[in-house]
């Protein structure tokens, strides 16, 4: 008989895509089912693998005052109740939690119910879902060796960023081939995070012409940000979000500006692609961008662009410097041990006691 397991995490892909890399390997033997938003970016990503998605209610985790708060607790309530009942109609062996708001009715409701929960937290401090999970989990896993003291130590284990295969597998010949780019000049692609970045977007438009008297740019601007007034620029392509095609476009990339977002950045180290980091401020986040940046940057794998000193002048000079130095950079990230995060929370999953 098949073992049923239940994946949760979202509000943004990058508490998808990690779900996403591990159900991949995952064997026939598991029957997978999926808990999430009602309107989220996973449900959309999700339901592309055929996976059974079921969306529940949740409430956006702030902490700050807010009179949405107390609507909000109840909107955890109602998916709690929702995530017990969906649960316990599938008696899943394990519920795997990749955090964001939406993950914690779940785990909620999974305690209730006695299923064994493993979580794994991307960033070099817990978000505030795997925060509330933690003392709910039975196993922790880190993709920073440093998040480690957050959590208890005798569940906790730093394992590193499991990332998808196909990443990885991409074609420089086959990207440039479909961005209509050559060999002649660098390729320069600007991911501000998977729900976009607005001042990225603004600066990067300022200094179009710029940055492309050198570089080719393919730029992933985030949904319903495209600017359909750049229209002649044959150096410009942009894109709201991109999804199979990104393996070759990141295949084809020499430099890459990027936000902090630990997906991501784990996902160009593993590419050795040079990356500016701008992370987000701390008026927009708990700050947790601007640690990933900093280990990152720390470890020589990046340069590191406050976006508060963010304009088009300190763009191209981190640009002119990152490009001179590129070789320094690919060689730290080429020498840097990267353990395989993917086969390691597979193993894990095949081997939970039922
Ligand atoms: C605004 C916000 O809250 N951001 C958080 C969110 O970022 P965000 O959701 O942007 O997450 P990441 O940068 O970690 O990962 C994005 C993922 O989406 C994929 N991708 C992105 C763009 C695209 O066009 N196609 C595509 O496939 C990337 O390859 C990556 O796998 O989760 C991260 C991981 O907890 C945090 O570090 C970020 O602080």
């Amino acid at each position: 008989m098949n073992k049923t397991i239940v994946f949760t995490g979202g509000g943004s892909a990058g508490h998808v895509t990690p779900n996403i890399a591990i159900i991949s390997e995952m064997n026939k033997d598991w029957d997978i089912h999926y808990i999430g938003s009602k309107k989220g970016i996973e449900k959309e990503l999700i339901q592309r693998l055929n996976i059974p998605y079921f969306g529940i209610h949740s409430g956006k985790l702030r902490r700050y005052a807010d009179k949405e708060n107390l609507i909000d607790i109840f909107r955890v309530m109602k998916g709690c109740f929702e995530a017990r009942s969906i649960l316990k109609k599938l008696k899943p062996s394990l519920v795997f939690s990749k955090g964001g708001f939406v993950s914690v009715p779940v785990i909620l409701a999974a305690k209730t119910l006695k299923i064994p929960i493993y979580i794994h937290e991307s960033d070099k401090t817990p978000g505030l879902a795997n925060k509330i999970s933690q003392r709910f989990a039975t196993k922790i896993f880190t993709s920073f060796d440093e998040t480690k003291h957050y959590f208890p130590a005798h569940k906790t284990f730093a394992i590193g960023s499991p990332i998808r295969k196909e990443i990885v597998n991409g074609t420089a010949d086959k990207g440039r081939k479909l961005l209509g780019y050559t060999n002649h000049l660098p390729i320069l692609t600007i991911m501000g995070g998977s729900l976009g970045a607005k001042r990225i977007n603004e600066v990067v438009r300022e200094s179009l012409n710029q940055l492309t008297a050198n570089y080719q740019i393919v730029h992933i601007c985030g949904k319903n940000n495209l600017d359909g007034t750049i229209t002649t620029n044959s150096r410009y392509i942009q894109f709201e979000y991109v999804q199979d095609e990104l393996p070759d476009i990141l295949a084809a990339t020499d430099i890459v500006i990027t936000r902090g977002g630990s997906n991501a950045i784990f996902e160009f180290l593993a590419l050795h692609i040079p990356m500016i980091i701008i992370p987000l401020g701390m008026h927009q986040s708990r700050g947790d961008q601007i640690l990933n940046a900093k280990a990152f940057e720390k470890k020589g794998f990046s340069l590191t662009l406050e976006e508060d000193r963010l304009n088009q002048k300190s763009l191209i000079d981190s640009l002119n410097s990152m490009n001179k130095n590129r070789s320094f950079y690919r060689e730290k990230m080429k020498t840097s041990f990267q353990g395989d995060a993917l086969q390691i929370l597979v193993n894990e999953i095949n081997n939970i006691h039922i």
